[in-house]
Order: C-alpha cells, then sequence, then structure tokens
C-alpha cells in the first residue's frame, strides 16, 4: 500500500469505530465526501520538460506568514480523540514541518496551549484560529480574543455552516458528544454562560455584515472557509476578506456540494489574484496538491489524513504524513518542470483521456 493510504488504514484499526466514523463520515449519502477525490482522479497532469528545476522551492507565503510548503493543516475538531496527544501533538509535528496549522473552536486543547506547544519546536510557528461565529457576539468577540492573545496570526472563518451537516454515521452510531473528560476547551469560560464548557452553537442569521464587524475588531487577516460560489468571492473581496478557502468542510455539510477542485477554477477567476485563494478537500497526495496549485490556488488545506496520521502515531504519525506529502509534491513539481510553485499553471492540467 502506498501513500497516505497507510495511514488510514492504521487508523481504522486503532480507533473506536465510533470515532472512526466521525473522522471519516460526510453528510448525506457522502456524494461530497467521495466526489472531493474522485474530482482530482478525473483530472491529469500536463508536464511540460526540459525546464531547469534545479535548486527550486516549495516556499510560499501565506498572509505574511513565512511557509516552507504550499500545504496546510485545515481545521478539525476534537483531536484527542484521535490521540491522546491530540492537538499539541499535531502543532509540534506541523511547526517541525514549517507549514501553518489552523486550530480552531472545536479544539479539544485551549489555543494557548496549541501555539505554545508549536513555538516551543519552533518560535516563528504559524497558527491560524478557525472561528465559528456564535450567536452571541460578546462570546465570538472572546474566542478572538482568546486567538490573538495565544498569538495566532489570522482568523479563518466558517461560513459553511449556517446548519450542523446532518452525518448519517454519527447518527446511527449515536455519536453526538465527546467523552466524559474531553471538552472543546476554546469554549470553556466565557461570557454569559451558567455551563463552564458552552456548546458551539451553528446559526443561519450570519451575513456579510458580521464579516464586517468583526473586520471592525481585530486586526488579524481573515479568511472565510467554504466558500464555493464565485459571486461570493467577489463579495468577500468587497468586505475586505484577506483569503477565500474554497472548501465543501469536507463533504459533511452540503452533500450535493461540487467537488472543491471543480468549483476552484471559477472562484479563482473571480478574484484574479487579488487575494489568495486556498483550497481543501480530498488532498490525498503531492499531485492533488500540484493540481490545485496549477488551478489556481495559492495553497491547500489537509483534514484527514492529518488525522490519520495523529491516530496512527502521534506527532510522529503527522510529521509522516507531511513529509510524505511534501516529498510527492516536489517530486510532482520536477516531473512537471516546475521548480516553484509559481510556476504551476492552468495549462498543465487537464482532464484525464482528454484530447489536446
Ligand atoms: C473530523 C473533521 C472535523 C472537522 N472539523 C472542522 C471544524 O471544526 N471547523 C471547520 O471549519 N472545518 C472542520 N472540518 C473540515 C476541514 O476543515 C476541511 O474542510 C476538510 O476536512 C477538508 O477535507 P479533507 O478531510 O478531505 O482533507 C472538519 C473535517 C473533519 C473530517
Ligand atoms: C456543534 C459541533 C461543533 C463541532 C464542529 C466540528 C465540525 O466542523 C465537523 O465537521 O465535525
Amino acid at each position: 500500500m502506498t501513500g497516505l493510504a497507510r495511514f488510514e488504514r492504521r487508523a481504522r484499526e486503532l480507533l473506536d469505530p465510533v470515532h472512526y466514523d466521525f473522522f471519516a463520515g460526510g453528510a448525506g449519502d457522502e456524494v461530497a465526501l467521495a466526489d472531493n477525490e474522485e474530482a482530482f482522479g478525473r483530472l491529469a497532469l500536463l508536464p511540460r520538460i526540459l525546464r531547469d528545476t534545479t535548486g527550486g522551492s516549495t516556499a510560499v507565503t501565506l498572509l505574511g506568514d513565512a511557509c516552507e510548503m504550499p500545504i496546510f493543516v485545515s481545521p478539525t475538531a476534537f483531536h484527542r480523540l484521535a490521540h491522546p496527544g491530540g492537538e499539541r501533538a499535531t502543532a509540534r509535528a506541523t511547526a517541525a514541518a514549517g507549514t501553518v496549522l489552523v486550530t480552531g473552536t472545536a479544539a479539544t486543547t485551549p489555543v494557548a496551549d496549541v501555539v505554545a506547544e508549536a513555538r516551543e519546536i519552533r518560535e516563528d510557528a504559524t497558527v491560524w484560529f478557525q472561528l465559528y461565529l456564535q450567536p452571541d457576539p460578546e462570546v465570538t468577540a472572546a474566542l478572538v480574543r482568546r486567538a490573538e492573545r495565544a498569538g495566532c496570526t489570522a482568523l479563518v472563518v466558517t461560513a459553511d455552516s449556517p446548519v450542523f451537516g446532518r452525518r448519517g454515521r454519527d447518527d446511527r452510531n449515536g455519536f453526538h458528544d465527546l467523552p466524559p473528560g474531553l471538552y472543546a476547551e476554546n469554549m470553556r469560560d466565557l461570557p454569559g454562560g451558567a455551563d463552564r464548557v458552552r456548546p458551539i452553537e451553528m446559526s443561519g442569521a450570519f451575513t456579510w455584515e458580521h464579516l464586517d464587524r468583526l473586520r471592525a475588531r481585530t486586526d488579524l487577516p481573515i479568511v472565510v472557509k467554504g466558500v464555493l460560489h464565485p459571486e461570493d468571492a467577489r463579495l468577500a473581496l468587497r468586505h475586505g476578506v484577506d483569503a477565500v478557502l474554497v472548501s465543501n468542510h469536507g463533504g459533511r455539510q452540503l452533500d450535493v456540494a461540487p467537488a472543491t477542485v471543480d468549483a476552484l477554477p471559477a472562484v479563482a477567476e473571480a478574484v484574479r489574484g487579488r487575494i489568495p485563494v486556498l483550497l481543501d478537500g480530498g488532498i490525498r497526495s503531492g499531485a492533488d496538491a500540484v493540481m490545485a496549485l496549477a488551478l489556481g490556488a495559492t495553497a491547500v488545506g489537509v483534514g484527514r489524513p492529518v488525522l490519520w496520521g495523529l491516530a496512527a502515531g502521534g506527532e510522529k504519525g503527522v510529521g509522516e504524513v507531511l513529509e510524505l506529502l511534501r516529498d510527492e509534491l516536489v517530486h510532482t513539481m520536477a516531473l512537471c518542470g516546475a521548480a516553484s510553485p509559481g510556476d504551476l499553471t492552468g495549462d498543465l492540467v487537464t482532464r484525464r483521456g482528454a484530447p489536446r
């Protein structure tokens, strides 16, 4: 078994099946979940030859943060369900890989501890904070303050969850709560709640105005996560957003959403290079990353592969997953005649089986 698949297999062997299903599963019939990966299989790379690729680099700058490769760790909930090391282990491995970790509202480790752990490995480690806007603005403000004080350098606002996706596996397994002792730690001791750990609330009431308010409240760059429609990318630009993240939440929200790599070109076209376009969903190899970069992404995120690495081997497992992706990325870039991510252009991507 090659590539990342062995990490998933090991994770499946080790995890409680109910927790494996929570991580692996998607919404509804899991159409979007499957399509995210299958869409990459419908594409091929058309390599260029006789281009000097020696002395190349995979480095990119993301919202002012130096990043050794254009592959970052997307926010996923509840890392301590995958491994006792949880987000701390993920933070250490991601920092060692020199890339961005997006921790978030549903982390089972407080954001301050995640950043401290990453910075123990590397003092300039980059951690961004994924924010679920909360109906109580004081709670949202407190989460933002927590992220700022911890040293996060960007906010990633998840906008694809006005309601929680219907996850059939979790319904069948009766999995709707964390086991005793695990909490969404960033929701602890927030204003206005009698409970020490408030539940994360989804709300359909949010609009672009809420982003404007957030913009006014923080100096941190804001990434909007869950952009699929090009008109929303244009709105994001108009509302002063610093980057968009093309995402369908790993197929966990709208089950009939398009695969992210299929939605990417129209979003990139709408943005026309004015802000970075990020993408996640279905990236399972360095070649997938190369395709998305060529189609207009500045960087790509991985969700489940990191969870499989974490479950399989804690910090070491996450490190192995990120190094494997980096190695495949470098190799594929070289075979395509690309010395740096900037050399990856749309003409390198074709439909499998399509005549040129
Ligand atoms: C178990 C799990 C938990 C997730 N939790 C969050 C979350 O708390 N916030 C968020 O914005 N996205 C969350 N996501 C979505 C990821 O950020 C990302 O969009 C998705 O995993 C990318 O697809 P991939 O898993 O195919 O790489 C989660 C995804 C998974 C699989
Ligand atoms: C209301 C529960 C919040 C946890 C959200 C985790 C998440 O986004 C996911 O996809 O699962």
